[in-house]
């Protein structure tokens, strides 16, 4: 809950603490940077106060606010708290106005933290706990304490300036301010996977170019709306890093690589987008691609057949959900807000050949293959902006 007459967000990092002084004092620029350019997108009222590298937020919302800092990436926590003065006084009284605004059943604690110059306080973080904890004692008509199991905690962060009081310690992606690392260029079919594995190297820090390709006859119609929908979620989560969809015609390679190969058929096709990305990444300074394969998923993502598409591209091929199940993948795209997205009806399975290989040998793959060159440079002439 957010405490009556809430007016900071205070948030937490994770990752970039245990970085050297100066690349953490570079991050915490790029997640200042981030963070402001969050609120703006959401018309969040707030101001950044970054002191010590202890982060507050003032704001006349505390709610939006905290829920923007939870979908900022490097933010490990965030709490709607109270300022109040930092003598135990003050701190007593906003225990108490947060616990009678509070509804909850069974016992309850009071966890206090100094942070700070040593000697900022002529008080310990015991004696908050204490004396606050008595104060909400007073306050509660049926009152019950336990500190090892409480049903409601009620914390305090004591500073040298100013002291706050929150119940809640809302949970946001951790990971890397954006922007921190190379961009990558993710394929993005609008699946349920590839979303996710976008997010994933988002949350590191890399800045995606999102890829699809258009198989036309073979997608169903909405399969271009999926994508462009799933792109405008990721984006979300982007405001301040340019996140264009690019379009590539693939209808003309799917007809091709149909009509000519049997088995083989969905690793030539792989190979084929892993080009067509490996070009993109050329002409945008990208350092590696993404997908959101995982072993075993499809006979085209075996550990065989693995090796076979990483031969069509010099980058990398980060795959970020290589060992996940279906279900935590399905959890994760419903958190983050692409699950929807990717349940628009899209009938696309007909390139797919009865009888896939699954232990592809390159050579194998080669002979049925037509030049992908001539494919490639086509499909990167078509390429188009999605309108996001
Ligand atoms: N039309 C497409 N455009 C861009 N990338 C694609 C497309 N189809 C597949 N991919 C990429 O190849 C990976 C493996 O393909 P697969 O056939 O498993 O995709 P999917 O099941 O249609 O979608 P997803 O993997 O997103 O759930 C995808 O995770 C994605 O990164």
């Amino acid at each position: 809950m957010t405490p009556p007459g809430a007016d900071t967000v205070l948030v937490r990092y994770g990752d970039i603490g245990v970085k050297s002084t100066k690349v953490q004092r570079d991050m915490e620029r790029s997640l200042e940077t981030n963070l402001r350019a969050m609120f703006d997108s959401r018309d969040v009222s707030a101001q950044l106060d970054w002191q010590w590298s202890r982060p507050r937020i003032r704001t006349t919302d505390p709610e939006a606010a905290t829920t923007a800092a939870c979908e900022t990436f490097g933010i490990v926590s965030a709490s709607p708290a109270i300022s109040t003065e930092p003598t135990i006084e003050a701190i007593s009284e906003a225990l108490v106005e947060t616990a009678d605004a509070t509804e909850f059943e069974g016992p309850f604690a009071v966890d206090a933290r100094r942070a700070g110059e040593r000697d900022a306080h002529p008080f310990t973080s015991e004696d908050i706990e204490r004396d606050g904890g008595q104060a909400v004692w007073d306050a509660l008509s049926d009152p019950v304490v336990d500190l090892e199991n409480p049903a409601r905690t009620f914390y305090v962060e004591c500073r040298s300036d100013e002291a706050f009081v929150f119940t809640d310690k809302r949970a946001g992606p951790g990971g890397l301010p954006l922007g921190t690392q190379r961009p990558l260029v993710a394929l993005l079919s609008g699946g349920i996977d590839s979303p996710v594995a976008a997010w994933e190297v988002m949350k590191r820090g890399a800045p995606v170019i999102p890829l699809y390709f258009d198989f036309e006859a073979y997608g169903g119609v909405d399969h271009v709306a999926r994508a462009v929908e799933s792109a405008r979620t990721l984006g979300g989560y982007t405001p301040n890093h340019e996140f264009d969809l690019r379009i590539a015609p693939a209808g003309a390679v799917a007809d091709r690589l149909v009509g000519e190969i049997g088995p083989t058929r969905m690793l030539s096709l792989r190979r084929f987008m892993l080009r067509v990305a490996e070009r993109v990444a050329e002409d945008s300074g990208a350092a590696g691609i993404v997908t959101g394969e995982a072993i075993g998923q499809k006979s085209s993502q075996t550990s065989a057949n693995l090796v076979v598409t990483d031969c069509a591209t010099d980058l990398p091929v980060h795959r970020p959900l290589l060992t996940r199940d279906k279900q935590e993948i399905i959890a994760q795209a419903r958190k983050i807000g692409t699950y929807e997205d990717a349940t628009i009806e899209a009938g696309c399975n007909r390139i797919a050949p009865d009888y896939p290989e699954t232990n592809a040998s390159l050579e194998e793959v080669e002979a049925a293959e037509p030049d992908l060159e001539a494919l490639v440079a086509e499909a990167v002439a078509g390429i188009e902006r999605g309108d996001l």
